[in-house]
């Protein structure tokens, strides 16, 4: 468990990022300059990751996003006339700061709201002086608190009951606000009878443990839901549906953001059956989700798609509007900058394979001066195979070509990032996230590939990465992700801890906690936004 200092640190502290306290003693460094340039590197590293938080806070979003001029509201250049016609609602663990913000903009025009958001949120946000991100004491808006651990429960099942009736009783003259953002799905449970609560958390989680991506899970979710897959939309037609989104989906697609209520499904049962069967779950379905699934069809055709014209969907918030402003504080910071991807996916050890040949090209390119570092060219060919095989159609390779070429001329230190969300398949019955697991592959993989490269080439180099997730909580765990660094493992290794039996555990939490005191843990408590996770790997030669 986190310490009780380190937890009042982020009770007391909780608007900046807090990680453990630096404990140079345990460290094994050769001396205070190494020590104080570690500790610059996750400083900086910590503030890059926090700006891009902040890009994205839910407040900030909305008040950047939405304007009023009397009777006229202004979304991204659009207006919707309002005369106290409007009504909200929302779901996901970034809505209340949403419904904050649009309370206030809206004023008397607001009527009624009902929001679904995570348990406990609004406990913590005023024990942390986030009033900011608070419903207002005479609020018009009922929010309802439920999904514990992210899982649909008996609470968000109600908040979903409460949404659907407020949304059926509109009419043409209504305009309803549909704030949505990522865990939305757990926060909006509306199962088809006689589909159960019980069952659909049982497929889920099952799909979720197989290693199924969030668009798989969300495709089986959409067929078994009345809300899910447009269905929202349909509920409160004839009123106007203005969607705000705050993405936490690769590419932005909307039909997968909290399984796209106000988004019309191109899926079919068929696409369901696939993806089932793809997990080897199709024979131990329960006989009612088997009933549904032979029942409906929630493919729409043209025409009914059309019926969606009483709907706008807006995008307030996304992964590359945090990496832009990330990238930003990076260059502020010095250093030279590139964001590799927004769409970074696929199963965490492959993605750490990745990062872990990029660090070693990036280091080799840098240290070319040198002859005996020729495979710099190899290397190149294998980041782009992988790349290709990983499907990261937006990956910037030449963009990070240009700044080492810059790089060897300027000698400032890099800072490449990259964001997405990738996969863990669970095996074993350890505690983590799939950041944690993330930053400690990575940390083998660097280990290991210490034999196929110059023995002086990674301690040429002060390597420090990042892996956190923007919604400050990386899997069941109170870390929001981890650093990793070359020598972590031998560190580790030193202190009796074995990273490989760990990871096999899927148990990188409970390895960072212990490993170091902590230091490697990233924590900054639920930052009530949700755009995916973010990386940072910073590289400085150590000649600087
Ligand atoms: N022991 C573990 N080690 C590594 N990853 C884990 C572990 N337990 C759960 N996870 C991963 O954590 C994720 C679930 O965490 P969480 O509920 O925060 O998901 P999320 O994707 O952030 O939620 P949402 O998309 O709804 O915002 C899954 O990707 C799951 O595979
Ligand atoms: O809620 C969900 O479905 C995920 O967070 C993706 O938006």
């Amino acid at each position: 468990m986190i310490t009780a200092f380190g937890r009042y640190l982020w009770l007391h502290f909780n608007h900046q990022l807090i990680y453990k306290t630096w404990k140079p003693k345990k460290l094994h460094l050769h001396n205070t300059s190494v020590i104080n340039k570690e500790m610059s590197l996750r400083q900086h590293g910590l503030q890059i990751f926090q700006a891009a938080i902040n890009a994205v806070l839910p407040q900030n979003m909305i008040k950047k996003n939405i304007n009023i001029e009397g009777d006229r509201l202004m979304i991204q250049n659009q207006c919707f006339p309002v005369h106290k016609n409007v009504y909200l609602v929302g779901f996901g663990k970034a809505v209340l700061g949403m419904a904050a913000a649009m309370e206030e903009i809206l004023g008397d025009h607001l009527l009624q709201g009902v929001i679904s958001v995570p348990l406990g949120i609004q406990k913590i946000l005023s024990e942390t002086g986030k009033e900011d991100m608070l419903l207002k004491p005479q609020t018009k808006i009922q929010a309802m608190e439920g999904a514990k651990h992210n899982l649909p429960d008996e609470n968000a099942l109600k908040a979903a009951n409460s949404i659907h009736h407020l949304v059926e009783g509109l009419t043409a003259d209504d305009l309803l606000f549909v704030l949505i953002s990522g865990g939305g799905s757990a926060l909006l449970p509306a199962p088809i009878p006689p589909v159960t609560l019980e069952e659909k958390q049982y497929l889920t989680k099952q799909l979720a443990a197989k290693g199924a991506t969030i668009q798989e899970l969300n495709t089986v979710r959409k067929m078994l839901s009345l809300l899910k897959g447009g269905g929202l939309a349909r509920a409160a037609y004839p009123a106007q549906v203005v969607s705000l989104i705050m993405s936490d989906v690769i590419g932005d697609n909307l039909e997968y953001v909290a399984s796209g209520p106000t988004v019309p499904t191109l899926h079919s049962k068929d696409d369901c059956h696939k993806i089932l069967l793809k997990y080897n779950l199709l024979s131990s379905m329960p006989e009612s989700v088997k009933e549904v699934l032979s029942q409906s069809s929630m493919k729409m055709d043209k025409e009914e798609i059309q019926t969606f014209a009483h709907v706008c969907n807006f995008i307030v918030g996304s992964n590359a509007i945090a990496l832009e402003k990330a990238k930003c504080k990076s260059e502020s910071l010095g250093y030279n900058t590139s964001v590799l991807s927004t769409v970074i996916s696929g199963d965490v050890k492959t993605v750490a394979k990745l990062y872990s040949l990029l660090i070693r090209y990036v280091c080799s390119v840098l240290a070319a001066a040198s002859s005996k570092y020729v495979h710099v060219s190899k290397m190149k060919d294998e980041i782009l195979q992988m790349v290709v095989n990983m499907e990261l159609p937006d990956f910037q390779l030449d963009g990070c070509l240009e700044l080492l070429e810059e790089t060897q001329h300027s000698k400032k230190p890099i800072c490449l990032l990259a964001g997405g969300e990738t996969t863990v398949r669970l095996q074993g019955k350890g505690k983590g996230g799939r950041n944690q697991e993330l930053a400690l592959h990575l940390a083998l993989e660097l280990h290991h590939a210490k034999s196929k490269i110059p023995q002086d080439l990674l301690t040429k180099y002060e390597v420090i990465f990042l892996s956190g997730g923007t919604d400050g909580q990386d899997g069941p765990t109170e870390a929001a992700g981890a650093f990793a660094y070359s020598d972590l493992v031998d560190k580790a290794f030193a202190e009796g801890l074995n990273a490989e039996d760990f990871l096999n555990n899927n148990d990188s939490f409970t390895f960072f906690n212990k490993f170091n005191n902590g230091v490697d843990l990233i924590v900054t408590g639920l930052t009530n936004t949700n755009v995916m996770d973010m990386q940072a790997i910073i590289i400085q030669p150590n000649e600087i």
